[in-house]
C-alpha cells in the first residue's frame, strides 16, 4: 500500500525529505522548505520592506531556486522587496556565456530586472584571458576576489540595498570545515555570517544558509525550473573538494552532519588573543580592504605587469617583483571606476529613495513591517 504524506496524512508520500527523513507529497515538500527559507528571513532580519534586493544569479540550480523562492515569497508575505537579477559575466567560454542564456530565460520567466556586469568591462581581463597567462592553478583565486567585487559594483549601479547570493548549507559546511583545516581563524569567525555589511554600503545575505543542496535541486526538479548544470569549465577548487567530499561521506551516515557542523561552527568562539584583520578602505579604488591595497587592485598589477605571482604567492610581493623579468605593462587592465565615486552617486539616489518611502505611510501588512509610527499602530 502507498505511504501517506507524514505531514497532511492524505496525500501519497513522493520523496524522503533529506534533512529529516521524513516521507512526504509534492505539496508539503514545496510549503515546508519555502517556509523554512521565509523563516530564516524573518527571523534574521534580512530585509525592510522597500529594500532593493539584487539575486546573484549564475543560472545554477541554487540561484535559479533562490529567484524563484524570493518571488514567491515576496508576493505571498507582501514583504514589499523590489527584486532584480544581478549577473556577473567572468568570461569563461563555453560556461559562462550558456548558464547567462539561462539567466535571461529565467529573467523572462519572472519577469524581473536583469543587470549583466562583466569582468573585461570592469577590469579589462576576461576569465579566458587570465588563464590564459596564469595557467589553471590558481584562476579560482582571480574568479573569486573578482567576483565579490564585480558584485558590489553592479549592485551600486543599480543602488541596492542588499544582494543575495544561493549559498546553501553544504556550502557553509565545507567553507567551515576548509577554514578549520587551513587554521583561518578571521575567515572562520565570518564564513557562519547568515548576513554581513559587505562594503559597509550594500548588506550581503544568505537565505539559504540552512537549505540542504539535495533539497534545492529536488525543488529545482519537482517544480522543473529552468537551471543550467555545467561544472565550471576551469579546475574546480582542489581543497574544496576534499572538504566536499567529506561532507558528502559523513552526510550519507548521519545526514545531520551539515546542521551540525554550521551549529558547531556558529558556537565557536576566537579566543581573544587571536588577531583579527582590521578593514579599510583600498587606496587605489577604495573598496574594502584589510592592506592599504586590496587584493583586486593586487593581483590586477600582477596581470598588468606579467607578474600574474603576485597577491598568490607566499612569497611578500617585494620578493616577487625581484625575481621577476623586467616585463613591459601589458596595458590591458581598464581602471576600475573609485568605488567613492560609485558610492556618492548610489548614496543621493537612496537617499531621495527614503525620502519619497517617508512621505507614503506603511500599509502594515508586510510580513517584514517593523514600523512602531502612528501609522502602524
Ligand atoms: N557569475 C555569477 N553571477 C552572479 N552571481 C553569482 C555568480 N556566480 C556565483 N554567484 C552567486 O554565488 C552563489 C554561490 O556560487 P557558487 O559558485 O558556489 O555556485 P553554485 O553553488 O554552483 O551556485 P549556483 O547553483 O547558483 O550556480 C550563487 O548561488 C550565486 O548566488
Amino acid at each position: 500500500m502507498p505511504r501517506q504524506c507524514n505531514i497532511c496524512q492524505t496525500a501519497r508520500a513522493i520523496i524522503r525529505r533529506p534533512k529529516t527523513g521524513q516521507r512526504i507529497c509534492k505539496e508539503c515538500f514545496f510549503y515546508v522548505f519555502e517556509t523554512e527559507i521565509h523563516h530564516t528571513i524573518v527571523d534574521n532580519r534580512l530585509f525592510k520592506p522597500g529594500d532593493r534586493i539584487g539575486i546573484g544569479a549564475s543560472g545554477g540550480k541554487d540561484s535559479t531556486v533562490l529567484a524563484y523562492v524570493m518571488k514567491t515569497l515576496n508576493e505571498r508575505y507582501n514583504y514589499g522587496l523590489e527584486l532584480f537579477l544581478l549577473s556577473v559575466d567572468e568570461g569563461i567560454s563555453g560556461y559562462r556565456d550558456d548558464s547567462l542564456e539561462t539567466v535571461k530565460r529565467n529573467q523572462q520567466q519572472y519577469d524581473l530586472p536583469l543587470k549583466i556586469v562583466s569582468y573585461e568591462q570592469l577590469y579589462g581581463w576576461s576569465m579566458d584571458s587570465i588563464v590564459e597567462t596564469v595557467g589553471r592553478k590558481n584562476n579560482c583565486t582571480f574568479c573569486g576576489v573578482f567576483r565579490r567585487q564585480a558584485l558590489d559594483r553592479g549592485a551600486l549601479m543599480l543602488d541596492l540595498d542588499h544582494i543575495v547570493t544561493g549559498h546553501n548549507a553544504d556550502d557553509i559546511a565545507e567553507t567551515i570545515l576548509m577554514n578549520i583545516l587551513r587554521g583561518d581563524i578571521p575567515r572562520l569567525s565570518r564564513c557562519t555570517e547568515i548576513a554581513t555589511m559587505g562594503d559597509g554600503y550594500i548588506g550581503r545575505s544568505k537565505p539559504f544558509k540552512y537549505a540542504y543542496e539535495k533539497e534545492i535541486v529536488m525543488y529545482a526538479y519537482l517544480k522543473r525550473l529552468d537551471y543550467f548544470s555545467t561544472e565550471c569549465t576551469y579546475s574546480p577548487n582542489a581543497y574544496r573538494g576534499y572538504a566536499r567530499q567529506f561532507l558528502k561521506d559523513l552526510e550519507a551516515v548521519r545526514p545531520s552532519a551539515i546542521i551540525d557542523i554550521i551549529y558547531s561552527g556558529e558556537a565557536m568562539k576566537v579566543a581573544e588573543n587571536v588577531k583579527l584583520p582590521t578593514m579599510t578602505s583600498c587606496e587605489r579604488c577604495g573598496y574594502i580592504s584589510s592592506n592599504s591595497i586590496c587584493k583586486a587592485c593586487v593581483l590586477l598589477e600582477g596581470l598588468e605587469r606579467g607578474v600574474p605571482k603576485m597577491g598568490i604567492a607566499k612569497a611578500s610581493s617585494k620578493q616577487i617583483e625581484q625575481d621577476a623579468p623586467e616585463v613591459a605593462r601589458r596595458g590591458k587592465a581598464v581602471e576600475p571606476v573609485h568605488f567613492e565615486k560609485l558610492r556618492e552617486k548610489a548614496l543621493n539616489i537612496r537617499k531621495q529613495r527614503m525620502l519619497n518611502a517617508a512621505t507614503s505611510s506603511c500599509s502594515k501588512d508586510t510580513a517584514l513591517c517593523e514600523c512602531t509610527g502612528d501609522s502602524c499602530q
